[in-house]
């Protein structure tokens, strides 16, 4: 019998990802050996050459996230870039050269946002298409680049590409909904690769890919809404998989979990008309005296949430009383938001903002764009989280502190600005 630590036991348990990593590993540890073996004098030249070329791939490879970050977070706050800044920034994404699904995604969001006719003009989506296609594995899952690895994060951003450019088609969407059926694990939630571990980023990747392509419904979402709302923590923020520590980012990605879920009709939201993707908000069937008084007693409880005998939270997260019984069952057969919406304001507005402006993982850290980018996000997410529609703005209940902390709303399916996201929806239904 192999051993646990024996290479070829090592090898039958491995993911795919895990082998790219070691065979990236044994490369760094020849690079390593070569290295010892050269003169001492020269040893000091070349790594502050190696550093640097590195610095500057990672850099290039983040700098269409840059634009991304900074201009959706603009955008969320309802500003815009002048002339000058938005043609530079148009200029630059159509320069990048180095093909990656994650960056173009960010391209195309960045461009997106920008809106107007040069921005959205400047996508080539022939080009687009065929690299989308290229980048298609047999299995139907997607790769990150050529020879990259495969995983649900791939097949997210090229749906969500090929979605909003208005390419998508049967020949791309073949074969994704069966490699992100095999990622939801038993605890709920959706890994990153199958055999892998549940995390919010991916559940938000492959939930979102599969309400593009109409396969929502296929997944388990009785686990994958009880997994999601287990991991608001008492901290009122969100983790990112279980026993982890809760972070900022996950606001949105654990949140947009929650504004796709809601809007599935499985869940009495009124879908996303998928065949054409438009945004559908939430019927509401009581008063929105009533729904708004109930709001803040709830939020209430998410904040001091009632111990058991054992210190565990409140009661609505036991296992008996599931977050799916609940959802069908809620007063009036009136949708509730399905988190604790004030809870997690409260987490981003006073736990995750700089005093300086900018949003951070949590207090201690360094604020970043990433985080700032998706802590505003998942504000959005919170604050119209019981809206009928995006032309209704939410009732001042329904938003921690003054009501100029209203952000813009997003369309969470590709995390854009809602108006930008149809303002392109129609360019491209033309083109
Ligand atoms: C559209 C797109 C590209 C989406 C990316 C989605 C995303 C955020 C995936 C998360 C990846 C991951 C396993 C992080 C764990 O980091 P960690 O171990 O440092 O953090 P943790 O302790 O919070 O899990
Ligand atoms: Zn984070």
């Amino acid at each position: 019998m192999e051993g646990e630590g024996t290479a070829t036991g090592r090898q039958r348990r491995a993911t795919a990802s895990q082998l790219d990593q070691w065979t990236v590993q044994d490369q760094v540890f020849k690079i390593y050996g070569a290295f010892a073996s050269i003169p001492r004098s020269a040893q000091s030249v070349i790594s502050i050459w190696t550093a640097s070329i590195l610095k500057v791939v990672l850099y290039e490879r983040s700098r269409p996230w840059l634009c991304y970050w900074i201009l959706h977070s603009i955008a969320l706050l309802g500003e815009s870039v002048d002339d000058e800044l938005e043609d530079n920034a148009i200029d630059f994404l159509s320069r990048c050269q180095m093909p990656h699904l994650a960056t173009t995604y960010a391209a195309v969001n960045s461009l997106v946002t920008l809106g107007g006719h040069k921005a959205l003009s400047s996508i080539n989506r022939d080009n687009l298409y065929k690299f989308l296609s290229r980048m298609k594995d047999s299995s139907g899952a997607f790769r990150m680049h050529d020879a990259g690895e495969i995983d649900v994060r791939a097949c997210y951003t090229a749906i969500s590409v090929a979605s909003i450019l208005n390419i998508l088609d049967d020949e791309l969407a073949k074969g994704v909904g069966n490699y992100i059926l095999s990622c939801q694990t038993y605890e709920g939630g959706i890994a990153g690769e199958p055999g892998s571990e549940a995390h919010g980023g991916y559940t938000f990747c492959g939930l979102a890919a599969m309400v593009l392509i109409n396969q929502a419904n296929s997944l388990d979402l009785a686990s994958l809404i009880d997994w999601v709302a287990f991991r608001q923590g008492v901290e009122c923020g969100f983790q990112g998989r279980t026993n982890k520590l809760v972070d900022g980012c996950y606001s949105f990605w654990q949140g947009g979990v929650f504004a796709l879920l809601q809007r599935l009709p499985a869940f009495g939201g009124e879908g996303f008309g998928t065949s054409d993707v438009e945004v559908e908000w939430v019927s509401d069937s009581t008063s929105e005296g009533d729904d708004e008084d109930r709001d803040s007693s709830d939020d209430n409880e998410a904040l001091h949430p009632e111990p058991d005998q054992e210190g565990h939270q409140s009661s609505s997260h036991s296992p008996e009383s599931s977050t799916a019984v609940h959802i069908h069952h809620s007063r009036h057969n009136q949708l509730e938001p399905l988190f604790h919406t004030m809870a997690l304001q409260q987490y981003i507005v006073l736990c995750s903002q700089e005093q300086e402006g900018g949003f951070r993982d949590k207090p201690g850290k360094a604020r970043d764009y990433y985080h700032t980018c998706y802590c505003l996000s998942g504000l959005s997410v919170c604050q119209y989280s019981r809206s009928k529609n995006e032309n209704s703005p939410p009732l001042p209940t329904s938003v921690l502190g003054p009501y100029s902390n209203l952000l813009e709303p997003i369309h969470p399916l590709y995390n854009v600005v809602s108006r930008q996201y149809h303002d392109a929806r129609e360019f491209f239904s033309k083109y």
